[in-house]
């Protein structure tokens, strides 16, 4: 048995084979086939070559006797069941179409001859096949001969074959990947570019701050201020400068060299509000008459009166210092009815004016034809009552020389107020500058910047002082690193200041608090678990300084200490059993002294909005022994202004020790008394988190923040805003070595290990709970 490449077979009439042209291309050259003898097959193949001889109109027979034995098939088909067709089928096929092929001679002899047509692509093949198999002998050397260079290529398409054959067997298979109920194969991770940019994105100013370190402190004098005003300062408790000031007042204290804005970026309680009080006041102070001379921007009344007592204070200061004037401040912030606030800030004045009062009465007789419910009119008649005297007019003049004020009252007073103008203003504040940028009110921003854009020739000029027209102080603790936003504050040449080892965008904690979680296993059972932590051994004066005073505290005031103690204690060792501290006077205690007994520290607890800030102090007063109910009070922004004045009143003078707000004062508020910050509720962003325990643990001072994270929860407190967890991503920037602790403070809760029924609080405590919510229900319903 041997192999023999045949040629392709020989055209009819020599000419190339004919191509349909409906015949797939890769059908229509005859193939080479590679044909296994063996020595048998001479005979057959002997007679393929007679065939190949016979002129092709004398092959039809065999077409028509086909289709003759398909016809049988069919009806074979018909009475058999349909059967899989086998490799073994197909090569019986080729057997019977082979030895149909091989006959033909019998077959034209017992049939007409029919014109010839083109033969179906496999017919046409087989038959060439036929024709290949006729014994092309060796001594066949006419054939060799005519075709020798189609059967060079065919050796040589064989060879390659071969060889590609051989390398087919070496390389194994590729095995069929295999699929089940599985997850689908997915495409490989994305890998995150964690390579530094070699280039700075951000411009000169924001990427190279002025730092300063954090334990900075200067006096006053050294930084230019008058020593009588630092004097004055001392007896109100700033001593020396903080470690922003000592940067900052450089920077803005009157001085003809330096020139531009500043930017300040310094964690909650750095003491930012005096930066820019102080060299503020200063400069105005140095001003004869009353203009609108600064005007500070902040995001709510709270802050308003805050920054205005610090106004005051300074103002306070420089009066008489240095020949200054006592600098008059007032405010406008939406507390009053607007009439009044225009009253407050802006007066009238007789100035003599020739001109303007011929004016003043020709406008008098024109007011007879006035529509009579015109406003116009309303204001003329104003005007009239207040007659002036001969050759006179009245001018509409400034009572304040620094404005506080938010945003959306300002444009009011820009857009309505008659002789408000900012032409005279050189200092424009914007303290919590993250938020009001974000937030624009009334698009206040575009209106302030057009109104000081306008330059009245020397209208804001001091003798002897920059000249640098309006000065634009911007602050935050989480100043935004944005530079669209910042574009909008319109800066000339500004500067910024940063603390050591910050960077602009960072939300730095203050190095004295302390952050803790709690885990809330039990979500229904929120309350109980902040009923724990308010009576718990945690809840001390952090600062040491019992404000409990008088004989009941004393003993209050020893367990304290102890309890201090025992503190810094636990926090080296926080996951040991929490003992409960036990309420010292179960009575409704009526003196400040009895009530500062029964807690004798100060907490500010933050809910999610004002509906659950005045549900859950309501529930504390149910809950916690009834001592402590005159304690609570309530800060939300539905509360009236003066109402909330009042309670932080309260609250700082030591009368209320608990108070439960909405975020209105997560922002700037100061309550220097303040020990412990509780997120109830967990804050919207790592922003806000900055912002509420940064209440606490101010001016240098220690401070408490305790966060009670839900289950759902942990995940984003981890992650988000400690910086712990897989996938971390996380903005809080804490001292070195600090982080947030965990802590139990319920009693038996998951005790070893082991997750307890009700989140171990006994049924008579859940009974409790559920007691108060039906009185709050209750309370709800009836006011409808
Ligand atoms: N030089 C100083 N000496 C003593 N106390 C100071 C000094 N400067 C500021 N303080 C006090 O520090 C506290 C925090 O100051 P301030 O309210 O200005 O902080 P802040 O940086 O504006 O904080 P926040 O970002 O939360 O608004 C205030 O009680 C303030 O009276």
């Amino acid at each position: 048995m041997y192999n023999r490449y045949i040629p392709p077979p020989k055209p009819a009439g020599g000419a190339a084979a004919p191509v349909s042209s409906s015949q797939p291309v890769s059908q229509a050259p005859a193939q080479p086939a590679r044909i296994v003898f063996g020595d048998d097959d001479f005979v057959a193949n002997k007679q393929s070559k007679t065939v190949a001889e016979e002129p092709i109109q004398q092959v039809e027979e065999p077409k028509s006797k086909s289709k003759k034995s398909k016809k049988q098939r069919d009806t074979d088909d018909a009475e058999e069941p349909p059967r899989k067709k086998t490799k073994t089928d197909d090569n019986d096929d080729e057997q019977q179409q082979q030895q149909d092929e091989a006959q033909p001679e019998a077959a034209t002899s017992d049939t007409l001859p029919i014109k010839k047509e083109p033969k179906k692509p496999k017919r046409e093949k087989k038959k060439k096949e036929s024709v290949l198999e006729k014994p092309a002998d060796l001594e066949d050397d006419h054939i060799r001969q005519r075709h020798r260079s189609v059967f060079e290529k065919v050796e040589k398409a064989l060879k390659l074959k071969e060889l590609q054959g051989d390398e087919k067997e070496d390389t194994p298979e590729p095995e069929e990947p295999v699929y089940d109920l599985g997850p689908l194969p997915q495409p490989a991770p994305v890998v995150v570019d964690s390579s530094k940019l070699t280039y700075e994105t951000l411009p000169p100013w924001l990427a190279n701050p002025i730092r300063v370190t954090t334990e900075t402190r200067k006096p006053f004098t050294d930084l230019g201020i008058s020593a009588e005003a630092a004097k004055i300062l001392a007896t109100k408790g700033f001593k020396d400068a903080f470690a922003v000031q000592t940067a900052a007042l450089p920077l803005l204290l009157p001085n003809p060299d330096l020139q531009g804005d500043v930017v300040v970026a310094a964690p909650t309680g750095s003491g930012k509000t005096l930066a820019y009080v102080l060299p503020m006041v200063q400069d105005i102070a140095l001003s004869q008459t009353t203009k609108l001379r600064g005007v500070i921007v902040l995001p709510t009344r709270d802050l308003v009166q805050q920054v205005q007592q610090a106004c005051e204070a300074c103002a306070a200061a420089f009066a008489g210092s240095s020949g200054g004037k006592r600098v008059k401040v007032g405010t406008a912030m939406g507390n009053r009815p607007f009439k009044e606030e225009q009253g407050v800030i802006m007066g009238t004045e007789q100035e003599y004016d020739l001109k303007g009062y011929q004016k003043w009465l020709e406008r008098q007789k024109q007011l007879v034809d006035l529509d009579e419910d015109s406003e116009q009119e309303e204001e003329e008649l104003d005007l009239q009552l207040k007659r002036p005297l001969p050759y006179h007019v009245i001018q509409h003049v400034p009572k304040v020389d620094i404005l506080i004020c938010t945003p959306g009252r300002l444009v009011e007073h820009i857009t309505k107020t008659k002789g408000f103008t900012l032409d005279y203003v050189r200092w424009l504040v914007v303290d919590e500058a993250d938020k009001l940028l974000a937030q624009d009110f009334q698009q206040w921003l575009d209106v302030v910047n057009e109104k000081l854009a306008v330059s009245k020739p020397g209208a804001r000029d001091f003798a002897a002082n920059n000249k640098t027209g309006p000065r634009k102080v911007i602050l935050s603790a989480t100043m935004t690193r944005d530079i669209t936003l910042l574009n909008g504050l319109k800066l000339s040449r500004p500067k910024l200041v940063v603390l050591e080892g910050a960077k602009a965008g960072d939300l730095a904690i203050p190095a004295t608090l302390k952050e803790y979680a709690i885990k809330i296993t039990e979500p229904s059972l929120k309350p109980l678990y902040l009923v724990d932590l308010l009576q718990s051994k945690y809840m001390v004066p952090v600062n040491g300084e019992d404000v409990a005073a008088g004989s009941e505290s004393s003993s209050s005031s020893s367990d304290s200490s102890s309890d201090s103690s025992s503190d810094s204690d636990s926090d080296s060792d926080s996951e040991a059993e929490p003992t409960t501290r036990k309420a010292k006077s179960v009575s409704k205690p009526t003196t400040s002294k009895a009530r500062a007994a029964a807690f004798p520290t100060t907490a500010l607890i933050f809910t999610a909005s004002n509906q659950s800030a005045l549900r859950l102090s309501r529930l504390l007063s149910l809950l916690l022994p009834p001592s402590f109910a005159p304690l609570i009070g309530t800060l939300t922004s539905s509360t009236k202004t003066s109402v909330r004045l009042r309670t932080l009143r309260a609250f700082t003078s030591g009368k209320l020790r608990i108070l439960v707000a909405s975020d209105l004062v997560s922002r700037g508020i100061d309550l220097s008394n303040l020990d412990h910050v509780i997120n109830y509720d967990l804050p919207l962003s790592e922003t806000s988190y900055v912002h509420r325990v940064g209440r606490t643990a101010r001016a240098g001072r220690e401070g408490k923040a305790w966060t009670l994270v839900e289950f759902a929860e942990a995940r984003r407190f981890w992650r988000e805003f400690v910086g712990e967890g897989q996938g971390a991503v996380c903005n809080v920037k804490r001292a070195e070595g600090r982080t947030v602790e965990r802590v139990r403070v319920t009693e038996g809760m998951d005790e070893g290990g082991e997750k307890k029924k009700n989140g171990g609080f006994s049924e008579e405590r859940v009974k409790e709970l559920e007691k108060a919510l039906e009185v709050l229900r209750v309370e709800a319903t009836k006011r409808g």
